[in-house]
């Protein structure tokens, strides 16, 4: 029974509006109490094979990021045989899902966003801000916004798709089917966007596969949610399983199942190349190839002319690199800056810095939480080891890290002499930002700079007035970011507005977000009717 959508199906959607959450506002007290529940408790999760809840006893959790001793979830690590059920179980259900009229499952999703934002937004924010480090607003744009556009646009393009047919001639009908993918999706998805796991999880299925979706050990509570939000919606048990697990354990065992038909994964370029390795060695595995979709990091540029607005370059940087605490594959962390504009926009930045409230994110004052764990934690103090002991680098903002109570990282500025400096080339996924003063007069060989020092290609921004400029730094920087802004900051794509993902080592750029994601997951299948019956074996040409 469809409750969105006719049987003519089609659909209109728009963005989901981001709420204020002012003080005294409805919406803020109601976050309160999400956030006072899940402080008092730690939830547990189980795997859920075939719509079982296994309770596999070999335990993790997932702690507060600005509070190490809280621990938000207690979940159960799926080991390689509860992975090997998962794939039996989902293939035994695949046909029968997939034979489901599109429309159907599209109106699952859309049921599923209209839980989000009407039954859990609340509950949604509050696990993301508490378990992945948010502030209010960051876990607005994405726990609720995101991933409501998300499903929302999903089924739009599903059921468009539809529509996308050949043409048929006199005597003949022809037409596409878009079929599932024969076999199991693997969707394996990262820490910093709950949007991220409930779409790499949600568009296969909605396409008419069966997935198993390995969640990060580090959002495992929001994954939760949305796994359950799209359960109530009607997905039927065994099209998602949920399957928590170490990361080796689960890319050794799906990837050597013949079953595997797509490996939908965001995260780092190490994993992603890991992966990859592993299908390439199991190649004569495999019934088909598996598709490789996977969206990976950036080493992301603001580059700034002397014609630049200097306030927007301001407020645009301070945004791109510190927000989230630069946990955004997106985030601005190389800056390149004329030096006649670098003393005027240097104290800018740092009266603006000065200003950056660092906090617990269930603080509705702070602008920058703690850090992701441990692990992240001590990868970015090497890095602020590393500025302080080059001698290319001078450290002009922050620098400081502690991780007594939670994992923080001041938002740090660093002024490098040095434009190859690896701190210009590597992606650090923290709050640092390191800026190259460059002469003037050298911006085209600055421009050649930018597209060649990193190996990525997700975002970057140009700031300039001068429209001749724009054009020519477009022309240099093409294929150096899949997401480009002029007078723009590097972050904050918004479905169907900026469909997202880069080239080069950022990912395979599919454009999550965007009109044809949705291709990536079915098997088109051309039919060619004919209505006459075939009459002769012979050519015209070869009558007498
Ligand atoms: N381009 C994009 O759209 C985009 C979006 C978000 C994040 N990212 C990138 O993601 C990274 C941060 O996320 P992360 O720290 O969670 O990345 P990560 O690579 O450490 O982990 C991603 C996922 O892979 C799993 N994993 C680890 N080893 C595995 C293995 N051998 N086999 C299968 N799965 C394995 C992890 O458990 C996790 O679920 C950054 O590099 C960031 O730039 C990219
Ligand atoms: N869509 C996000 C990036 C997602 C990666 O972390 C942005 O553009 O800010």
């Amino acid at each position: 029974m469809f409750r969105h959508l006719s049987s003519a199906a089609t659909v209109e959607v728009e963005n989901e509006p981001c709420l204020n959450y002012l003080k005294g506002s409805e919406e803020r007290q109601k976050v309160e109490e999400a956030l006072k529940e899940l402080r008092s408790k730690t939830e547990e999760i189980p795997c859920v094979i075939g719509g079982e809840e296994i309770f596999t006893g070999d335990i993790h959790y997932q702690v507060c990021p600005h509070n190490h001793q809280h621990k938000l979830a207690k979940f159960h690590y799926a080991s390689a045989d509860h992975i090997r059920l998962a794939i039996d179980r989902s293939l035994a259900i695949r046909a029968g899902w997939e034979k489901r009229p599109m429309a159907e499952r599209a109106d699952i999703f859309l049921e599923a966003a209209r839980l989000l934002s009407e039954k859990y937004r609340y509950k949604m924010l509050a696990a993301t801000m508490l378990g992945q480090g948010k502030n209010i607003q960051q876990a607005e744009i994405d726990a609720a916004a995101e991933l409501i556009d998300f499903w929302r646009w999903n089924a739009k393009h599903s059921l468009d798709l539809q529509k996308q047919q050949p043409i048929s001639t006199e005597g003949v009908t022809n037409s596409v089917i878009y079929r599932g993918l024969e076999g199991f999706v693997a969707a394996v998805s990262p820490f910093n966007f709950t949007a991220i796991g409930g779409n790499l999880s949600g568009a296969p299925a909605m396409m008419g596969n069966v997935v198993l979706w390995k969640p990060s050990d580090t959002a495992m509570l929001s994954s939760w949610i949305a796994y359950n939000i799209m359960r109530e919606a009607g997905l039927p048990e065994g099209v998602i399983n949920f399957v928590p697990a170490d990361g080796p354990t689960f890319g050794d065992t799906i990837t050597s199942s013949p079953h595997l038909a797509a490996i939908n994964f965001t995260g780092s370029v190490q994993t992603f190349q890991h992966l990859w390795r592993q299908v390439g060695q199991n190649l004569g595995l495999y019934r088909t190839f598996p598709r490789l979709v996977g969206e990976c990091g950036g080493k992301n540029y603001h580059f700034v002319h002397s014609s630049a607005d200097m306030e927007s370059v301001a407020n645009g940087t301070i945004r791109s690199a510190f927000e989230y605490g630069g946990q955004k594959c997106s985030a601005c962390s190389r800056m390149y800056v004329p030096t006649s504009m670098w003393p005027k926009l240097k104290d800018e930045l740092l009266s603006r810095v000065k200003e950056v409230k660092m906090g617990d994110a269930d603080d509705f004052t702070t602008f920058i939480s703690a850090v992701i764990d441990d692990k992240s934690f001590g990868r970015i103090k090497n890095w602020l080891d590393h500025a302080r002991s080059s001698p290319n680098l001078n450290v002009i903002a922050g620098g400081n890290c502690d991780d007594s109570r939670g994992y923080f990282v001041e938002p740090t500025i660093i002024e490098t002499s040095d434009p190859r400096e690896k701190i210009m080339q590597e992606e650090i996924f923290g709050p640092v930002l390191t800026v190259y003063p460059y002469p003037d007069e050298k911006y085209r060989e600055v421009l050649e700079m930018v597209n060649e020092t990193s190996p990525f290609g997700l975002t970057g921004a140009v700031f300039a007035k001068d429209v001749n400029v724009v054009k020519e730094a477009h022309e240099i920087l093409k294929m150096s970011a899949g997401n480009f802004y002029i007078n723009d900051k590097s972050t904050g794509s918004v479905v169907m507005q900026q469909p997202f993902g880069g080239a080069r080592l950022s990912g395979t750029n599919d454009k999550a977000g965007g009109p044809h994601y949705v291709l990536k997951f079915c098997s088109p299948q051309s039919i060619k009717e004919s209505h006459v019956p075939l009459a002769d074996w012979k050519y015209g040409n070869m009558q007498a």
